[in-house]
């Protein structure tokens, strides 16, 4: 047989009452022989408590007394044939005269016993299961409603009876047996003491119910069908991504619900436990979906920790003294002290070197702790072997949970390195030796961050989220929306990682949308919600919004954005930057950048500073790392330059070269930046850096390609209007290229330590000869590639290779 208890809002309205009658006819007709367990409908066991109160203080109650009436023949007359209503109004209507006869009593008298409050209450349970059992009647004979105070024996603790055990099972043995063929709708929650006054079971009642008459029954299954899908692996409004778990062992439902997983009340289960009687959690309104089963074992197969669960607001206090060294008293005095003082203790945690202890306690109660400690340890304070309890507030405790953490190295490992890389400090930790459940006090602040980050650490086959602040929105910012857009599927499906960009913003507008913002119309969305651009304020919001798996994207060509590097790493947010201006700066920042990002845990990415989209930054990082040393490097490493050598030929002018690579979209923001050599000086210089070189700007020997009126243009526009002037320079140098069968090349050789850029002619026989469009080649020369150099050749500059390459460095954030 099976056991279906139904909660308050399955039988809340005439609709639920309805998908409760097709659970309970289905399992009927299968055979299943069900013994169906009701709760009030939803509100009126408050209700009935608000009267009670109201009698009490001598205000009136039938208004609610039409109220409860009203909801109950509601449901008769929607639910039950017309031709059967009467005896039903009328039964239900002796009961409602019952009730009010008791609240009559406790008007007159100004009084509401703990007795006459359980009396009260019970109405609730005995309304509903009637009710329902009436409705099914229609449809199943066999069905008969049953008043559970006849058969669930308790004592006389009102509000909170316990069970008579061995009197229940006797009584509901005799039950099924004279029930045999019946269809039992039993009231959940109450019960009655030797003298037959009616008693309610507390917290979690029904559910109590359901698993006494299952375990006494031998039930394959009790059923709580709830409006929730089971218990899920984190609390579905914190982490978007939890979802029900299939199987859970006792065990790991009673430590999930400890810290907060409200679907079970776990004293509850134990007649079930005891019996090894699975429970299930399942949705009356998604009755197709399978729920949770709690079991007796643990599911083994499955993921590494079962849930994340959390309580929200704890305090700490810490007790810190030589007087507790040794002392082996100690402890057991302080928390027999609190316990008989009843003061939960939620977590305790104890340094080996027994100099302090630290336990955990929920925040009403830190006072009284306080004092408590002040009066038991006086003697101890005053001689200074205690030193003044340490209180910490606005803490919260994050755990998780799962039996297989008892066989899996690694665990807390992995928790660590989520919280750690996420910048969430943790203030203190506990593990219980059983290994169910590893514990962790951190920031409340934190907490909504913590949960998130730690629930992708563990269910890593789901969707990695990674949230984004992107600066610059011109060529490169909007080329990259538009891929992440076009791949947004793509990488869910395959990649399982999901890309929100949750900050833009551009010189003008900035724009903040922790749901992600929509990539297809991002402009318009800046343009009419966006904010006045401010930096400063841009990375406060960053921090502020505190999300975890942060990514801060560079893609401007200013010089602001490199300040704000190192305290975006310090709040351990990763950075990806096509900008070349951090690396190429002092190397003192250079360093200091890369030291501060490893401190933290977090990743710094710039695979676009050189080349665009080549691996180049990735290979000598390779080469480096594996131990090869670099003896030489030649490249061509400006796009622009390279576009436009390859393209001055025949009657070309220079000057309409250089137009054409800036609408291509080679060029720097400022095409100074590339004729001038200046951009190129900066790649070879994060080359030389990356290479092992300690060395600066000012130590590269940049060679020029333009005539110093060029050179020394205060503008763009006069850039170009001087660049127009000088067509004769170019066009010399072109012919003299040609009549050798040469062509221009810009290269820059690391050599030694040294970095040179120059203009130079090379003919055929040169690696460099035959390069077209705006490839840029590379040529490493190292102890292993010493013979033949590792050369990697390809188009270095344009939006969609730069975007890309900016891409790819984003989905690696974290990948290690
Ligand atoms: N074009 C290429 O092939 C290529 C290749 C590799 C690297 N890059 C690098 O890409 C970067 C961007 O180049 P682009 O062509 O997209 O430039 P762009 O001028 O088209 O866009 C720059 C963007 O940055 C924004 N911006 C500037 N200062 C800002 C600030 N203080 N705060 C917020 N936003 C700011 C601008 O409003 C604009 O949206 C440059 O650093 C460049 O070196 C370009
Ligand atoms: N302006 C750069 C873009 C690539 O960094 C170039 O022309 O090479
Ligand atoms: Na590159």
């Amino acid at each position: 047989m099976k056991v279906l208890k139904f909660g308050g809002t399955s039988v809340g309205t005439k609709e639920s009452i309805q998908e409760v009658l097709a659970i309970v006819k289905e399992s009927f007709d299968k055979g299943e022989k069900p013994l169906v367990v009701l709760s009030a409908m939803s509100g009126v066991t408050n209700l009935l408590t608000q009267m009670a109160e109201h009698a009490a203080e001598g205000k009136p109650f039938d208004e609610n007394l039409k109220v409860l009436e009203e909801k109950h023949f509601d449901v008769v007359k929607s639910l039950i044939a017309v031709k059967f209503q009467n005896p039903v109004f009328t039964k239900l209507k002796l009961m409602l005269n019952d009730l009010d006869e008791i609240l009559q009593g406790v008007f007159a008298l100004r009084e509401l016993s703990m007795q006459s409050k359980d009396l009260i209450v019970s109405f609730g349970e005995r309304f509903s299961n009637y009710l329902v059992s009436k409705i099914m009647e229609q449809y199943i004979p066999e069905s008969e409603y049953i008043n559970a105070s006849h058969y669930v024996k308790t004592d006389s603790n009102f509000g909170n009876a316990h069970i008579n055990e061995e009197l229940t099972t006797q009584l509901i043995h005799a039950l099924s047996y004279t029930h045999a063929d019946k269809l039992l709708f039993v009231t959940g929650f109450i019960g009655s003491n030797d003298k037959g006054r009616v008693t309610t079971l507390g917290r979690g009642g029904s559910d109590y119910t359901a698993a006494i008459f299952g375990a006494v029954l031998g039930a394959s299954v009790i059923e709580i069908w709830t409006d929730v899908n089971g218990m899920m692996t984190a609390d579905p409004r914190i982490v978007k991504k939890a979802f029900s778990l299939p199987i859970l062992s006792y065990t790991e439902a009673m430590e999930l619900s400890y810290f907060g997983a409200k679907v079970i009340y776990p004293p509850t289960m134990i007649p079930a436990f005891m019996k090894k009687i699975p429970i299930a959690i399942r949705n009356t309104f998604e009755p197709h979906l399978a729920g949770t089963v709690i079991q007796f074992e643990s599911d083994k197969s499955s993921y590494p920790i079962k849930g994340i669960s959390s309580i929200s607001d704890i305090s700490i206090i810490n007790l810190t003294g030589s007087g507790m060294i040794g002392k082996s008293g100690f402890s057991g005095r302080l928390f027999t002290m609190l316990a008989r003082e009843q003061i939960n203790v939620i977590l305790i945690t104890q340094s080996s070197s027994e100099h302090s202890i630290t336990f955990a306690v929920n925040p009403q109660e830190v006072v009284k702790a306080l004092q408590l400690i002040a009066v038991e340890f006086e003697l101890e304070l005053e001689a200074n072997k205690l030193i003044m309890p340490e209180l910490e507030e606005n803490l919260s405790v994050l755990a998780i949970v799962g039996e297989n953490m008892k066989r899996t190295p690694g665990i807390s490992g992995r928790l660590f390195h989520a919280l750690g890389r996420n910048g969430i400090n943790v203030r203190a930790i506990a593990q219980g030796s059983s290994e169910f459940n590893i514990s962790v006090i951190i920031s409340k602040d934190d907490l909504g961050k913590a949960l998130n980050a730690v629930h992708d650490a563990f269910f890593a086959e789901l969707k990695k989220t990674l949230h984004v602040f992107n600066l610059g929105t011109g060529n490169i910012g909007a080329t990259l929306f538009k891929q992440l857009y076009e791949q947004h599927d793509f990488l869910l499906d395959n990649n399982d990682i999901e890309v929100k960009v949750v900050g833009i913003s551009n010189s003008r507008k900035m724009h903040f949308n922790e749901a992600g913002i929509n990539l297809e119309d991002w402009q318009e969305d800046l343009e009419s919600n966006g904010e006045i651009a401010d930096l400063s304020g841009f990375m406060e919001r960053m921090r502020a919004m505190n999300l975890p798996n942060c990514v801060f994207i560079d893609n401007t060509a200013s010089k602001l954005p490199a300040t704000y590097y190192e305290d975006i790493f310090k709040s351990n947010i990763s950075i990806v930057t096509c900008n070349k201006i951090a690396n190429s700066g002092d190397y003192a920042q250079y360093r200091s950048l890369r030291d501060t990002a490893r401190l933290h845990g977090v990743d710094f990415f710039y695979e676009t500073n050189v080349g665009a989209g080549l691996p180049i930054v990735r290979v000598l990082k390779d080469l480096m790392m594996s131990g090869d040393r670099i003896l030489k490097i030649e490249a061509i490493l400006s796009g622009t330059i390279s576009y436009i050598f390859n393209n001055f030929v025949g009657d070309a002018s220079f000057y309409e070269v250089v137009k054409k690579a800036q609408e291509l979209g080679y060029t720097e923001p400022d095409p100074r930046d590339d004729l001038g050599g200046v951009d190129f000086m900066r790649k070879m210089l994060i080359l030389a850096r990356d290479g092992g070189h300690v060395i600066e700007a000012s130590d590269v020997d940049l060679g020029a390609i333009l005539p110093d009126s060029c050179l020394q243009a205060a503008s763009v526009d006069e850039f170009y209007a001087e660049l127009l002037k000088a067509d004769q320079y170019f066009n010399t140098l072109k012919d003299k290229a040609a009549s050798e069968n040469k062509v221009i090349r810009y290269i820059g050789t690391l050599k030694d330590g040294k970095v040179k850029i120059s203009l130079q002619m090379v003919d055929s026989s040169h690696p460099f000869f035959a390069l077209s469009g705006s490839d840029n080649i590379i040529s490493f020369t190292t102890e292993r590639y010493k013979e033949r150099p590792l050369v990697v050749k390809g188009p270095g500059a344009g939006a969609e290779v730069t975007a890309g390459g900016v891409f790819a460095d984003l989905i690696n954030v974290g990948a290690r």
